[in-house]
C-alpha cells in the first residue's frame, strides 16, 4: 500500500508548530486579543469563589437577606460576563482562522502544481489529499482551541493556585501535591502519543488513496470482479486505522485517568483537612467554601490539559506532514543562460557549469551538428538514415527540435541500472514531423516528456530553434511546445474550456472551431450543450477516441511551434485516423513535430522516422527506407509486432 515516502524529522512538537508562524503572523493581533479576553473570562470565573466567601462569612452568617441578594446578583453578573467574554473570543478567532486554513490550502495547491512530475510519481495521491483536508482542519482546530487554552488554562491554574495559597497555604500545598506526577505523565504521554498520531494520519492518507483508486478504477474492479478483494484490502486498512485510533484512545484514557484522579484525591484530602480545621476553629467556613470552589473551578483547566496536549500533538504531526510537501523542491524556472544538466555518473557527454557556454547563446554550430550525425552514424544505423541526418544538420543546423547527447534515468531508478535513454542525438528540422518508433518500453514516452521538461535530462541538453530549453522560462517553453498523450485527461469543465486550455488567454471561438476541425472532433456540436457541455469526472462521459480527439484539439489550438504527440491516435478507427492525419498534415506544415507512433498509418503522417532501441536512436530515415534497410523497424511495423503488443 502506498505510504508517505518522506522521512519524519525528529523535531520537538513546539519547534514543528513554530513553522506555522508565517501563516499566523497576519492574524496575530486578533489571536492575541482573543487569548487575553479568554484569560480575563477565565479569571472572572475565579472571582466567584471570593464572592461566595464574602457571602458565607458576611450576609449568610449575619442573616442579612439584602446582602445575600446582592451577592447572588454579583454571581449572576460575573457568570454572564464570563459567558459573554468567551463568546467574544470565539467571534474574534473564527474568521481569521478560516483564512489561515484557506491560505495554507491555497499555498499547498499552488506548490503541488509547481512540483516536478517525479514528485507526483513518488507520492500517493491520497497522502496529498489528506494533507490538504484532514491535516489542515486539525491545524485550524489547534489554532482555535489548544493554542489559546493551553495559555488560558496555565494562567488560570497559576492565578487559582495563588488564590488558594493565599486562602490557606497548607490546604494549597495539599492540592498542589499531584502537580509533579501530572507533569511527568504529560511528558511521557506526549512522546508516545506523537508516534501513534503520526501513524494514524498516515493511515488516513493510505485509506484515501485506496478510495480514490477504487473510484477511478471502478470499471476495472467490476470488470474483473475484484470488488471483494478490493473491499477486503479496504477493510484491512480500515481495521489498521481503527487499531491505531483505539491505541490513541487508550493513551488518552490513561492520561485522563491520571490527570483527573490525582487532583480529585487531592481536593478530597483538602476537604477533609479543611473541615477539621473549620471544626476546631482554625479556618472560617467562608474560607473553606472559597477554597473548595476555587479548587473545583480549576478542575476543568486541569482536566482538559490531556486532550489539549493530544490535539496539539496531532497538530504538530499535521504541520510536519504539511511541510514535508511544502519543503519539496519545486521545478526550477528557466535560468537565464541555461543551466548544466545533472550528471548522474554514467557515460554520455558530461557538461558542467564551468565548461558550458551560456545556453541562450549556445547555438549549435554546423560542425557540432555533423559531429552528432557522425555519432548517430557510428551507431548501428541504416545508410540512408545517416546520410539523411547529415544532410539535415548541414541544411538547418540550428532550427527545429534537437536532442544533444541526451541521457536519462528516472530519479527513483536503481543507480546501477542502465539509463532509459543513453546519449540520444536527434534532430527534428524546423517544420518537419518526425515519428518516433520503438519497442514497447523502449523509452519513447520518456523522450517526449523531456521536451516540455516534465522530467529533467540526466545529461546532455535539448534545444528548440537553437535555444537550450533550460534557458527559457517554463511558461515560455510550454507556450512553444504543445503535448498530447495517449491517455487523454479531461478536466471537470466544458468541452470548450478543456480545448482552450491549450491556448493563451486571447484564443477565441474561431481558434476553438479550427482545432476541433483538425482533431475531427466536430462530434461536440451534437452534445447537449455543444462546446459548453460539461465533461470530465463531473460531466458527460466520452469514449476513449472522443477524449483523444479533444486532447489533440487542445494540443493544436494554440498553433504551437513544436508539437509532441505520444501516440495520440491509438484509440481512433482507421477512417477517423486518416481524416485526422489529413487535417494534421495541414497544421504540421509549419510546426515541428515529434510523434510517437506504433501503427504504420500514424508513421506515414511523418516526414521521417527515428527508431529508438536500447535507449539510443539507432536509425533515422523515411518509413520506406527503414522498412527496406532495418530489420528491427520492419519487425516493429509488421503485424507480428502488433501481436507482440497485444
Ligand atoms: N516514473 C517512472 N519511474 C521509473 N521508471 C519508469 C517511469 N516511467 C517509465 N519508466 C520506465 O522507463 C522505461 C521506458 O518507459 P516509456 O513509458 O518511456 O516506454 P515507451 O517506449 O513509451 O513504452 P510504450 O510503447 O509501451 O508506451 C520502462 O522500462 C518503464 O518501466
Amino acid at each position: 500500500m502506498p505510504t508517505t515516502p518522506a522521512p519524519t524529522k525528529d523535531r520537538s512538537a513546539v519547534r514543528t508548530l513554530l513553522r506555522l508562524w508565517p501563516y499566523v503572523r497576519p492574524v496575530r493581533v486578533r489571536l492575541f486579543t482573543a487569548a487575553v479576553i479568554a484569560v480575563v473570562a477565565s479569571c472572572t470565573g475565579l472571582v466567584i469563589p471570593l464572592v461566595l466567601k464574602w457571602m458565607v462569612d458576611g450576609p449568610v452568617a449575619d442573616r442579612d437577606s439584602a446582602g445575600v441578594w446582592l451577592g447572588a446578583l454579583s454571581l449572576l453578573l460575573l457568570g454572564a460576563a464570563e459567558a459573554l467574554l468567551f463568546g467574544l473570543r470565539r467571534w474574534l478567532v473564527a474568521r481569521p482562522l478560516s483564512r489561515v486554513e484557506a491560505d495554507m490550502r491555497a499555498d499547498l495547491y499552488r506548490h503541488l502544481q509547481r512540483l516536478p512530475v517525479a514528485f507526483h510519481d513518488r507520492w500517493a495521491s491520497g497522502q496529498l489529499l489528506s494533507r490538504g483536508t484532514t491535516d489542515l482542519m486539525l491545524l485550524r482546530m489547534f489554532l482555535a482551541f489548544p493554542l489559546t487554552f493551553l495559555l488560558v488554562n496555565a494562567v488560570t491554574i497559576l492565578v487559582g493556585v495563588t488564590i488558594m495559597l493565599l486562602q490557606d497555604w497548607t490546604l494549597g500545598l495539599v492540592v498542589l501535591g499531584p502537580a509533579i506526577p501530572v507533569v511527568v505523565t504529560c511528558v511521557f504521554f506526549e512522546n508516545r502519543y506523537a508516534r501513534v498520531a503520526r501513524r494514524a494520519q498516515d493511515q488516513v492518507g493510505d485509506l484515501t488513496t485506496v478510495v480514490e483508486e477504487s473510484v477511478l478504477g471502478i470499471r476495472i474492479i467490476k470488470g474483473f470482479g475484484r470488488h471483494r478483494s478490493q473491499a477486503r484490502a479496504f477493510r484491512d486498512l480500515s481495521a489498521g486505522l481503527r487499531g491505531t485510533e483505539l491505541h490513541k484512545a487508550r493513551l488518552l484514557a490513561t492520561i485522563w485517568a491520571i490527570i483527573v484522579t490525582l487532583p480529585e484525591l487531592a481536593i478530597g484530602a483538602a476537604l477533609v483537612l479543611g473541615t477539621v480545621q473549620v471544626a476546631i476553629g482554625e479556618l472560617s467556613a467562608g474560607t473553606l467554601v472559597a477554597f473548595l470552589s476555587t479548587a473545583l473551578a480549576l478542575r476543568w483547566p486541569v482536566d482538559s490539559i490531556g486532550f489539549l496536549l493530544a490535539m496539539s500533538q496531532e497538530a504538530a504531526t499535521a504541520t510536519e506532514r504539511y511541510f514535508e510537501v511544502m519543503d519539496a523542491e519545486p521545478e526550477d524556472e528557466g535560468v537565464p543562460g541555461g543551466r548544466a544538466p545533472r550528471d548522474r555518473g554514467f557515460s554520455g557527454r558530461r557538461v558542467s557549469a564551468g565548461d558550458e557556454p551560456a545556453a541562450s547563446t549556445r547555438r549549435v554550430s554546423a560542425g557540432e551538428g555533423r559531429a552528432e550525425s557522425d555519432g548517430l552514424a557510428s551507431a548501428p544505423t541504416s545508410a540512408p538514415a545517416s546520410a539523411s541526418a547529415s544532410a539535415s544538420s548541414a541544411s538547418a543546423p540550428e532550427g527545429g527540435l534537437r536532442f544533444h547527447g541526451v541521457s536519462f534515468r528516472y530519479p527513483d531508478a536503481d543507480p546501477g541500472s542502465p539509463p532509459v535513454l543513453d546519449r540520444v542525438d536527434l534532430h527534428v528540422r524546423a517544420g518537419e514531423s518526425m515519428a518516433l518508433v520503438g519497442a514497447t518500453g523502449s523509452g519513447k514516452t520518456t523522450l517526449t516528456a523531456l521536451v516540455p521538461r516534465l522530467h529533467e535530462v540526466t545529461s546532455g541538453w535539448i534545444t528548440l530553434d537553437g535555444e537550450d530549453i533550460t534557458a527559457m522560462p517554463r511558461e515560455e517553453l510550454r507556450a512553444k511546445v504543445a503535448v498530447a498523450f495517449e491517455e487523454p485527461t479531461l478536466f471537470s469543465a466544458s468541452v470548450g474550456e478543456n480545448v482552450l486550455m491549450g491556448a493563451g488567454g486571447d484564443a477565441d471561438d474561431g481558434d476553438l472551431e479550427r482545432a476541433l476541425a483538425v482533431a475531427q472532433a466536430e462530434f461536440v456540436h451534437a452534445l447537449p450543450q455543444g462546446t459548453r457541455t460539461q465533461v470530465g469526472e463531473q460531466g458527460l462521459s466520452l469514449s476513449g477516441g472522443q477524449r483523444q480527439r479533444l486532447a489533440l484539439a487542445r494540443a493544436v489550438v494554440g498553433r504551437p511551434r513544436f508539437l509532441v504527440l505520444d501516440d495520440p491516435l491509438s484509440a481512433l478507427d482507421v477512417h477517423t485516423e486518416a481524416a485526422v492525419e489529413a487535417a494534421l498534415r495541414r497544421v504540421l506544415a509549419d510546426t515541428t513535430a515529434l510523434i510517437v507512433a506504433h501503427r504504420p498509418s500514424t508513421v506515414l503522417l511523418a516526414d521521417r522516422v527515428a527508431l529508438l532501441s536500447g535507449g539510443r536512436i539507432t536509425a533515422v530515415g523515411t518509413h520506406h527506407e527503414l522498412l527496406r534497410t532495418n530489420a528491427e523497424y520492419a519487425h516493429l511495423m509488421s503485424g507480428d509486432q502488433e501481436a507482440d503488443r497485444r
